[in-house]
């Protein structure tokens, strides 16, 4: 990984920041950052109690010891965390650990803070995320155990099968019926549109959500489907599904957000970019470890195939099951590719892409298309900076629209202090109707460029 200076920003524009103590960003640090960790230690307690009941004596002793360890640097970090102490290194051998001490040591020079509220937010949340891998990377035995999964992504897919059952039957349905171009079209704009609403169900957003209430949420049929129109406040899908009709057989690129709910729409989305004929081959962009809770990695997508296929049979859904077995050949077939990057996991915008990815960059280049979901894919699109609402998309992406010659779409709900390419008056109406319209999820954007 390349050791890139942060981009700068425009004169005037700054990053969003905790230390504006109005902001969800300092709310996040403040409040939910500090119960993500809270969390991450009572997962490994409890596995610290099961070890005890399951596993011999030497392992456990060897195991325990670090987990013990594990438990102690997490509190460590929370408490510098919660005490605006400056942020420090990330010490472990993996590759991308000198970028992003490079990055650490530039922090006051670029933006004049480097603790935990008053350096860039984008950079703190990513660092929390990656001072925890780091805490497991440092031992022999935990080196590959995903804390978020056990009480989190595990449970909130469980919570979510009732969702997904209704959306493979429906979009079964829907798949059925879209023979000519029109049809197609029609079907495509609902995959789309699946793929969007399942990013309101981001477990970094959700800390405090009962997971077995999930399906209440979701937008999972025709019915609720319509219901959630109104609530995409820019909506290019017209000029997006133009393109990707017109694509005719290229590559199309997922960059993934979450596993679960999300996922499984967005890999019907990425069926059906096959099934149509629209994409030859589809690139799954997944994270290296755990991010921001439920951020899908490699292994969480294996899991998830054999999860859909396991809850098929047991509730007697054979179109589901056929769905999941058809994902598991989709990859061995190389239609389907899942690529890791360290770029996704570290806390440069996409403004540094070229520099800092290049490989990654030149990569994109050759994709036909390329969606990008979810909240935090959006703040990198548009570095995290306080734009005004009514900014344009294509000003807000700064070089990003030079750079990564592929059209592309962002498809996400609301849930940072930043969204761009509003008309005038559209802040004062959504304020109106709901003061958290920003934070809240319950608002979505399809957002294109290129298109
Ligand atoms: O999973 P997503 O949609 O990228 O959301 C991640 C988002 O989670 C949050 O922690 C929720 O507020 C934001 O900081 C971040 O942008
Ligand atoms: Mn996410």
């Amino acid at each position: 990984m390349a050791q890139d200076k942060q981009h700068p920003l425009p004169d005037g524009i700054l990053p969003l920041r905790g230390s504006v103590t109005t902001s969800f960003a300092y709310t996040t640090i403040k409040d939910r950052m500090p119960v993500i960790l809270t969390k991450a230690i009572d997962t490994l307690t409890r596995h610290l109690h099961d070890l005890h009941l399951d596993e011999g004596p030497a392992a456990q002793s060897a195991k325990t010891a670090e987990a013990k360890e594990c438990i102690s640097t997490l509190s460590k970090l929370k408490y510098e965390m919660i005490r605006d102490r400056r942020v420090t290194y990330v010490v472990d051998n993996e590759s991308d650990a000198e970028t992003w001490n490079f990055l650490v040591d530039g922090l006051k020079e670029s933006w004049g803070g480097d603790t935990w509220f008053s350096a860039p937010w984008l950079f703190v949340e990513c660092l929390m995320y990656r001072k925890i891998q780091e805490v497991f990377n440092k031992t022999e035995n935990w080196k590959n155990f995903d804390v978020f999964a056990p009480q989190q992504k595990e449970p909130a897919f469980n919570g979510s099968v009732k969702s997904m059952i209704e959306l493979s039957k429906h979009l079964a349905n829907v798949e059925s019926k879209m023979l000519e171009r029109e049809g197609r079209s029609l079907a495509l704009r609902e995959f789309i549109q699946f793929s969007l609403w399942g990013n309101q169900t981001d477990l970094s957003l959700l800390i405090n959500v009962n997971h077995a209430d999930m399906h209440k949420s979701q937008a999972s049929s025709a019915q609720n489907l319509s219901e959630f129109e109104k609530n995409i406040i820019v909506n290019d899908m017209d000029a997006v599904l133009e393109k990707l009709l017109n694509i005719d057989g290229g590559r199309i690129d997922i960059v993934l957000d979450n596993a679960g709910f999300e996922l499984v729409a967005d890999l019907c989305l990425a069926d059906f970019l096959i099934s149509s004929g629209i994409a030859k081959t589809v690139m799954l962009h997944a994270k290296k470890f755990p991010w921001f809770v439920s951020d899908t990695t490699p292994r969480d997508l294996e899991w998830t195939f054999a999860a859909v296929e396991k809850k098929a049979v047991e509730v007697g859904d054979e179109g589901l099951k056929a769905r999941a077995a058809r994902w598991t050949g989709l990859v061995k077939e190389g239609k389907w590719i899942v690529k890791v990057d360290d770029f996704w996991t570290t806390p440069y915008s996409f403004w540094n892409l070229p520099t800092a990815a290049p490989e990654l960059r030149s990569s994109l280049n050759e994709s036909s298309f390329v969606i990008y979901k979810g909240d935090l894919n959006y703040r990198k699109l548009v570095y995290d900076a306080e734009w005004s609402t009514t900014t344009p998309f294509a000003t807000a992406i700064g070089p990003v629209a030079e750079t990564i010659k592929a059209p592309f779409v962002a498809l996400r709900t609301c849930k940072s202090d930043v969204a761009v390419g509003l008309k005038e008056g559209q802040e004062g109406d959504l304020k109106g109707r709901d003061s958290d319209w920003m934070v809240s999820g319950k608002y979505g954007m399809v957002q294109s460029f290129g298109c």
